[in-house]
């Protein structure tokens, strides 16, 4: 619900095709989806990587780095997630806009609150990537021993513990990081990125 009153919205002058003209390639979301310790993080860094060395721009919003700063007054409570998800989703549409493909790496546990940023975008503008790694397989690696803390009752509400994972219905593209290399989830999202024409073979060529 907006709250301020009197506010006109402004139509800007260079519009999301002309940017798009410019930079030669199609914006997105790339939105990762999926438990603590899944794999999100490091595989939209590595494809970050892959797409900047490929000329293209590209930036990742990850949950921790987003919680030092612009949410840092969020917790984990259901209703503070939804909240957490509901700014990034308006971030990332801001970047969308400026022409960049954006990568976004949380937990986003609730359908809900992915599908309110799914309609946020135009329909080709939001791809879900739910990175479908067994909880056996993320508590196992334990990369933060946040697992173990939850397991001891020393943090409370942990996704997958004790709070809730609700799994995609419908992800464009789903990555299990116990099947698959990180070598072999970056190819299948730069596929999937050329195969739909948000970058061309051109954009493939390294520009470093
Ligand atoms: N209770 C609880 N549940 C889940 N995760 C927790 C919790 N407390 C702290 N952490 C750490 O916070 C990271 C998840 O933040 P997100 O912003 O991605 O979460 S959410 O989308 O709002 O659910 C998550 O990082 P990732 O491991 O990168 O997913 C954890 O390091
Ligand atoms: N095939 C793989 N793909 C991605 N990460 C992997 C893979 N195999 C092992 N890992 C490891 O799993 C961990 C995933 O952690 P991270 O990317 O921070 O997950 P998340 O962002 O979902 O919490 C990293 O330590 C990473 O090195």
């Amino acid at each position: 619900m907006i709250k301020s009153q009197n506010i006109t919205w402004q139509p800007t002058k260079v519009t999301k095709a002309a940017r798009q003209n410019l930079l030669g390639h199609k914006p997105a979301v790339l939105w990762f989806t999926g438990l603590s310790g899944s794999g999100k993080s490091t595989i939209a860094m590595a494809v970050e990587k892959r797409l900047f060395e490929r000329g293209l721009n590209s930036y990742v919003l990850d949950g921790d780095n987003i919680r030092f700063g612009l949410n840092q007054n969020l917790g984990f409570t259901a209703t503070d997630r939804q909240e957490n998800i509901r700014r990034i989703g308006e971030v990332a549409k801001l970047f969308v806009d400026a022409g960049t493909i954006t990568l976004t790496a949380f937990i986003s546990p609730y359908r809900a609150d992915r599908d309110q940023v799914r309609a946020l975008l135009a329909a080709d503008e939001f791809i879900e990537v739910f990175v479908d790694t067994p909880l056996a397989v993320c508590e196992q690696r334990d990369v933060k021993q946040l697992y173990a803390k939850a397991r001891r009752g020393e943090i409370k509400g942990f996704t997958g513990v004790d709070a809730p994972y609700e799994a995609p219905l419908k992800p464009e593209l789903t990555i299990d990081t116990s099947q698959q290399s990180l070598a072999q989830s970056v190819d299948q999202i730069i596929d999937y990125l050329q195969a739909k024409q948000y970058i061309t073979a051109a954009n493939a060529e390294s520009q470093l």
